[in-house]
Formats: structure tokens, sequence, C-alpha cells
């Protein structure tokens, strides 16, 4: 027996390749997904050296930040959008990269379809020009973002040169309340380890509470796990993960399949391995949670109110609070539940999959969206749009006067034509809540999917228990 080990130890290991001097490690990628915005570059830089993709196999592309959520078939009209789009269609061709097209129903966000299409598969090394490749993480794949120079290194030799990082656990104990998502324990997690809680580290996720999500559900927070600083997340994989998985068009097929889940099932924290750092939460003392700031980290439960900067010990914290109430145009003690939107965006990687459109549909389902508020629905993909249509989502939506729209990134951060305007106030199921990350001068508050769907029928962020 050797000296136990964490998930994320078992992982690194199986995949170095090398070691350089110091600290740098060469490891193998299994997994490389590429879009259009951090992509060009790179291929650009193979052409100029005259390399090839090495394992084009490995690879997968699609076009997700840019592309119009209405009238797709009509093409991009926005020129800067649709030269980043028609440039990766044609490196992809050029290098033998597969690729989905945009008109191609099994198109979408790339962290959406790289789980749905069974690219993303227990014990991989996955990366991807982007930083919320974490989500992958939910399958207990290390994965993370990558520079535009690091994707033209792993397209050329199908290896990384990287760093050892921390161990990290977040232990969230016992069951989760009704109204309380995924979302809610990683705005609770960022809200309280901040957004540099786990700098250095890659957090594994542990306990009852996140056992018991769906697949849905640990993607929704290990996508998340970016915003905490940290550099991946990580959750082992069980008997939910390997249901998913299995069946999915590039997942091991019958008699492979097998023998990969007896492998996937030694993917696991060894018993008193070590952790640099550990955090835990208890799941019963979560409800609903909503920021009222420009940071993830300005998170709070819904019945709480907006704080002032002098509640804050820390000077530099001050400083920003200060800011950020500014920006927000909100004022010290009001009530959150006061807070008035007049936008909805339900969608993004974090919220875009077909269990949060079923929790919003039973939210919604024969209530209208407050004639002041302009609400958007986003699938993730094409396929979550077609499973929704199959349920009569889409009418439900409709009928309660949201605009159902084509997948995307969309609002979450506003490449596309899909943007707030200035002073616009937002209640978005989306990652980010920077200043003007939805569009210029635009205002996010981050919540679950049910909780857009709460603020979308009263017109102001709301407690989502008080539909149910
Ligand atoms: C455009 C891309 C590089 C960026 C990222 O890396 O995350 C985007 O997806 C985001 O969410 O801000
Ligand atoms: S949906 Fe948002 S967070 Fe996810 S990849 Fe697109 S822009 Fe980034």
């Amino acid at each position: 027996m050797g000296t136990p080990r964490t998930l994320y130890d078992k992982i690194w290991d199986s995949h170095v390749v090398d070691q350089l001097e110091d600290e740098a490690y060469i490891l193998y990628i299994d997994r490389h997904l590429v879009h259009e915005v951090t992509s060009p570059q790179a291929f650009e830089g193979l052409r100029n050296s005259g390399r090839k993709v090495r394992r084009p196999d490995a690879t997968f592309a699609v076009a997700d930040h840019n592309v119009p959520t209405k009238d797709i078939e009509k093409g991009i009209t926005d020129p800067e959008s649709k030269l980043q789009v028609d440039t990766l269609e044609a490196n992809t061709a050029e290098f033998g990269v597969p690729y989905f097209s945009m008109t191609d129903d099994r198109r979408g966000i790339v962290h959406i379809i790289g789980p749905e299409q069974g690219l993303t598969l227990p014990g991989m090394t996955i990366v991807c020009g982007d930083s919320h490749t974490s989500t992958h993480g939910a399958f207990g794949a290390l994965a993370h973002g990558i520079g535009t120079s690091e994707v033209e290194h792993v397209l050329a030799t199908q290896t990384l040169v990287q760093e050892k990082a921390k161990n990290m656990r977040v232990t969230v104990h016992g069951d989760l309340p009704l109204g309380v998502t995924a979302k809610d324990i990683a705005l609770a997690i960022i809200g309280k380890i901040g957004t540099a809680g786990g700098t250095g580290h890659v957090i594994e996720y542990a306990g009852d509470a996140i056992r018991a999500l769906s697949m849905e559900g640990r993607m929704t927070l290990c996508n998340m796990t970016i915003e905490a600083g940290a550099r991946a997340g990580l959750i082992a994989p069980d008997e939910t993960t390997f249901e998913y998985v299995k069946g999915r068009p590039y997942a091991p097929k019958a008699g492979m399949y097998e023998q990969a889940v007896a492998y996937w099932k030694s993917l696991s924290t060894d018993e008193g391995a070590h952790f640099d750092k550990e955090v835990e939460l208890d799941a019963s003392d979560l409800i609903p949670y909503v920021t009222w700031g420009t940071s993830p980290e300005d998170a709070l439960p819904i019945t709480g109110s907006v704080p002032a900067p002098g509640d804050f010990a820390d000077e530099g914290k001050r400083g920003a609070a200060e800011r950020a109430l500014g920006y927000m145009g909100l004022t010290a003690g009001m009530k959150l539940t006061d807070i008035e939107v007049d936008h909805v965006f339900i969608g993004s990687c974090t919220n875009g999959r077909i269990e949060d459109l079923r929790e919003v549909a039973k939210i919604v389902e024969g209530k209208k969206v407050k004639e002041t508020v302009n609400a958007i629905i986003v699938p993730g993909s094409g396929l979550v749009k077609i499973q929704a249509e199959a349920e009569g989502l889409d009418k439900i939506f409709e009928a309660a006067g949201f605009e159902w729209r084509q997948p995307g990134c969309s609002m979450c951060l506003a490449m596309n034509a899909d943007k707030l305007d200035e002073g616009d106030r937002c209640a978005s199921t989306s990652n980010r809540n920077f200043e003007g990350r939805q569009g210029r001068g635009g205002r996010t508050h981050l919540v679950s999917p049910g909780m857009a769907a709460a603020a979308a029928v009263t017109g102001r962020l709301t407690d989502v228990r008080e539909l149910m």
C-alpha cells in the first residue's frame, strides 16, 4: 500500500508524461474542446509552423459564444461574430477536427455538449480555451481552462505543461431543503470562501448533499468552481455518473463500457489522503441565494438585505462594496426582495440543461411573466432544445410570456445580439456578475433557475419557495 492519494492525485499521476525542471510537468491530455473565441491564433500558429493537429480524434470543436439565438437560419449578421465562426469552420475543415456546425442539432455551448455527447468521461484530462471547462469535473475528470498559446500547444502535441495544484476538499453534509439547488450551494461556498478561496487548489466536492445531486446539479457546481479561484473542481464518479454516460454517442460501447466502469470505480479519494485545505457546510442551513454586487462572492441568502460598505472589516472589501453599490444602483440596507428587475436570462453553461428548464417550467406553469420584464430562455444545446420541446416546456414558457430561443452562450456574456442596455437589471442563471458582463452598464444578479423564474413572474428578486 502506497501513500493514500486524492482523486486529483490519481488522475494527475496517471497522466504525467515527464517532469521538466522545477515543478513543471508534461501532462497528457485526453480531450481537447475548442470554440471560436480562443482558437483562431492557435490554428494560425500551427499553420505558420507547418504543424498538424496531433490527435484530431481527441479534439472537438463547436461555435457557441458568437452564435445568434434568433433566426439562425439567416446566418450571422454581425461581421466580427461571423468572421470568428467562419474562421473556426475553415480551421476545423483544414485540420480535420470534428465540428458541429451552426445548423447541426447537436451544437450548443461547449461545456454542455461535451457531457451530452459522451466526450467527457471519468478519469480524463480535459482542456478547453475557456475558464468554465471546470464544468466537466462533475464526471471525475481533471478539467480546466487554458490560454490560446496553450491551445496551440495541445493541438500540436496533445500535452500541456502544468504545475501540480494543492488539494482542497469542500464537504457538504446533509440534505438540501426544498427550493435549494446546486446553484445555491455554489453561491454559498463562494460567498463563504471568496473568489480567491480556491486559488492554487483543485477542489474536490464530497458529502451526502453532493452525492444526492444529479449530473446536471454537479455540473452547475463544478462550473462555478472557477469563480472560487480554484484550478478545477472534481466529484468522484458513482452510479449517477455511470448511468448518465451510458449509451452516449462517444462513450465506450457495450463490453468496453463495463471495463471502463470497473476502472472508473477506482477513481475516488483514498481513506486518509491529505487535503491542504478543508471547508465544510451543512446543506440543511442553506436557503436560495442571490448576488447583490459585481463579484460572485457578493452572495447572500434571499431573506437578507443589501450590505453597507462598513459591514466589511477589510478595507479593500469596503472600497469594492462602495463601488459595487454605485454600479448596481442599490442602497445599503434595502431588502433583497425589494430589488426590481426588468430582465430575466435563463441559460448558460451553468444552468442551461434540461433539468434547469424543467425547474423553471414547474414554477411558471399557468403564471405570467410580469409585463415590465423582458424574459428569455436559451437552451444550452440543440438537444436540450429538442428535449424541452418534446416535453412541451416551450409551450409553458411561451404561454407565460418568455421568449424561447435557439442555443448558445447568449446573454451570459453578450458577445452576440443578446445584451442588456445601460442600467438594465437582470436576474440571470449564469455565473458572472462583473461590471458590463451582460452588456455595458447592465446589472446582473446571479440566481438559480427557479429563482430566475420567480423573479420573472413577480418583477423583483423573490424567494422561489413562496411560489412552490
Ligand atoms: C470567451 C471565453 C474565453 C470566456 C472564458 O474563458 O470563460 C467566456 O466563456 C466567459 O465565460 O467569460
Ligand atoms: S455560457 Fe457563459 S460562462 Fe459558459 S462558456 Fe459561454 S460565455 Fe462562458
